[in-house]
């Protein structure tokens, strides 16, 4: 494909390659019977506790252990050699009231996705987290990062990325209709109809609301099957580098350089952490007394209405509740604003639950 220049002639042909490439992805992922091969394992799966996860990867010795052990208090062997980590070791850091499990994994290796190594073991960890560490040796950061992307991405993943704005809905007949409420600078109508042939769809409407969509993004969606996580560059051991080197590693998006050994800039990691978890604090007013700050009932963007809330103190709660008045940023007013199940909280909004 990268040998092919791009082209109205070949753009069919292009489209046809990129779609075959997903499927055969796929067929490897999920093993020739189409059950769920690569996840799993002994070991692997851990009980999961915790408002949220995070799951570190990376090759191996790059300090994944000795980062996990220092935050969380959790003892992970921590050693020289390569491979030290065999299987996923859970630990919890309390961040602002709110725990958050933190999953040290096995180092993985290139052609992990392929079968490697317990690479397969460890991605379909990752692909359950909430947000990925993806940990970097600052003396050889960028050539990992690219190969440990290309891992993570060959399973699914999609890091820092929005699901693509675009809705494939099948239909009976009728051919392809593709609408796009933006012009479109990445994919031509051409490529769009070699993929939907090589998926054998015949007739479908096509909105695509993203200028910058890509053929791949396509893929994505009909393919579904995808996940979205956020991820951060660990980029660990800055105490072997000097101060100029460092200036240039701050360039690297969404990364944090820090050294877990000497514990150095491991707050900046916690905090950036905090903000890409995108976690609700909420906390609980008795009527008439102060709000509790110390235990903040934590819930998950896109789950913090009232009802969620209710819910993760007591099921019957929500069921006992009349109304519910609410202080914060979700409120229209400052003196308290009264509503119902469907309101959605925001973060470090004070709450009142007043029953029946
Ligand atoms: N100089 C320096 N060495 C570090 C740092 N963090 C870890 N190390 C060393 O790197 C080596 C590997 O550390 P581990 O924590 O075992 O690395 P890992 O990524 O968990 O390794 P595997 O489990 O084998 O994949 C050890 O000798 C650590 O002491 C750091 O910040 N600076
Ligand atoms: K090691
Ligand atoms: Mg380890």
């Amino acid at each position: 494909m990268a040998r092919t220049q791009k082209n109205k002639a070949t753009s069919y042909h292009l489209g046809l390659l990129k779609a075959k490439v997903a499927k055969l992805r796929r067929e490897l992922i999920q093993g020739p019977s189409g059950g769920g091969g690569g996840g799993g394992g002994l070991g692997f799966d851990v009980a999961r506790t915790g408002i949220a996860s995070v799951g570190f990867v990376g090759f191996p010795s790059v300090g994944k252990s000795t980062l996990m052990s220092k935050l969380t208090g959790t003892h992970s062997e921590v050693a020289a050699y390569e491979f030290t980590t065999l299987t996923t070791v859970p630990g919890t850091v309390k961040v602002h009231g709110a725990p958050i499990q933190i999953l040290d994994l096995p180092g993985i290796v290139e052609g992990a996705v392929d079968g490697r190594g317990r690479g397969r073991q460890v991605i379909a960890v990752a692909r359950t987290c909430n947000l990925i560490f993806i940990v970097l040796d600052v003396l050889k950061p960028l050539g990992d990062k690219k190969l440990i992307e290309a891992e993570l991405e060959g399973f699914g993943i999609r890091l820092n990325k929005k699901p693509p704005a675009i809705v494939v809905r099948k239909k009976d007949k009728g051919g392809v209709n593709i609408t796009h409420t933006v012009p479109l600078t990445k994919i031509d109508p051409e490529e769009i109809k070699a993929v939907l042939s090589e998926y054998k769809i015949s007739s479908c409407d096509i909105a695509i609301r993203q200028v910058d969509v890509t053929l791949d993004d396509l893929v994505d969606v009909i393919e579904g099957n995808r996940v979205y996580v956020p991820a951060i560059y660990v980029l660990n051991k800055i105490d072997a580098i000097s101060i100029e080197e460092l200036d240039l590693l701050y360039k690297i998006p969404n990364s944090v350089p820090i050294s877990s050994k000497e514990w150095l800039n491991v707050d900046e990691l916690v905090d950036v952490m905090w903000e890409k978890l995108d976690l609700v604090r909420v906390y609980t007013k008795p009527r008439g007394l102060a709000p509790d700050y110390d235990a903040p009932v934590v819930l998950r963007k896109g789950r913090s209405s009232v009802e969620d809330f209710c819910m993760s103190i007591h099921k019957e709660i929500a069921k006992q509740m009349k109304y519910a008045v609410v202080w914060g940023s979700s409120a229209k007013h400052s003196r308290g604003q009264k509503v119902g199940v469907d309101h959605v909280l925001e973060d470090e909004d004070v709450v009142t639950i007043v029953k029946k």
